[in-house]
């Protein structure tokens, strides 16, 4: 049996992590077209690549169907309650780095802290009839920080995509997604809040603690977990 490394299939995720990995030794090949989800390890054996998206790893390390996989902190904090649990981080990777933040319009002069949202929050329920819309993929991460930071009255409205553009197409009032340049926020007229970061995240090698591993595949995992030293 062979040890399956997971690893984001397409875009810059993918590219970095095949440049992570041959710093190392260890080339990832992807075989095929550019459409076809296969590839290939070498310079070490006992090792079989697995291409999915960044957002199924977290899952697949879970369930114990690949032993190695690399995403981000952020993907693997919102999407497995018990993540320390269930995945051991091997190495961070030194890119992908991004921040998971709250963001209102820029033109909320008066909210740039969590205690003025929280106010707002009130406020904009009393008038409106119906809690405060934050748009985001990440439900947990979100609704844990806000329930520490004892803000209750909002409901999350789920974006899995140019969750920016949720407040201009008002179908939310405010957002929580991911930054890195900030570019983006920019463009859509939205303001990070002061104490508004959630979770510093960037992209990581991590190893399934539910995995079962043969002694074959416990050699192949300790020389490359050497190998990454
Ligand atoms: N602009 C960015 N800068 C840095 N890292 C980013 C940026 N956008 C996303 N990431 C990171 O890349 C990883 C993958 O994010 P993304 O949400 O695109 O995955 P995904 O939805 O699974 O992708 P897919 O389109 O393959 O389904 C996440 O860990 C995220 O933090
Ligand atoms: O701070 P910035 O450098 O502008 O980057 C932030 C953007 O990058 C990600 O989107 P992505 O491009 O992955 O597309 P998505 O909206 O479909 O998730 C994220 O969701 C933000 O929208």
């Amino acid at each position: 049996m062979t040890l399956k490394l997971g690893v984001p299939s397409k875009g810059r995720l993918m590219e970095k992590t095949f440049g992570w990995f041959d710093r190392h030794g260890i080339t990832l090949t992807r075989s095929g077209s550019d459409r076809e989800y296969a590839g290939s390890v070498s310079g070490i054996d006992g090792v079989d690549l697995v291409l999915l998206s960044a957002g199924e790893v977290p899952r697949e390390l879970a369930s114990g169907r690949i032993h190695l996989g690399v995403t981000g902190t952020d993907l693997v904090h919102e999407k497995l309650p018990l993540w320390e649990q269930q995945v051991e981080e091997i190495a961070p990777l030194g890119f992908g780095h991004a921040d998971l933040i709250l963001a209102v319009p820029r033109f909320w002069v008066d909210v740039d802290t969590l205690d003025d949202l929280d106010a707002a929050a009130a406020a904009f329920r009393a008038r409106h009839g119906h809690r405060m819309r934050i748009a985001t993929k990440y439900h947990r991460l979100v609704h844990g920080f806000l329930r520490e930071a004892g803000v209750a009255d909002y409901q999350l409205v789920d974006s899995q995509g140019a969750t920016e553009g949720t407040v201009a197409n008002e179908t939310a009032e405010m957002i929580a997604d991911i930054t890195s340049t900030g570019e983006t926020l920019r463009a859509n007229h939205l303001k990070i809040l002061s104490d508004g970061l959630v979770l510093r995240s960037q992209a990581t090698l991590w190893r399934s603690r539910t995995a079962v591993v043969s002694d074959q595949e416990k050699a192949a995992l300790k020389a490359l977990t050497d190998r990454l030293q």
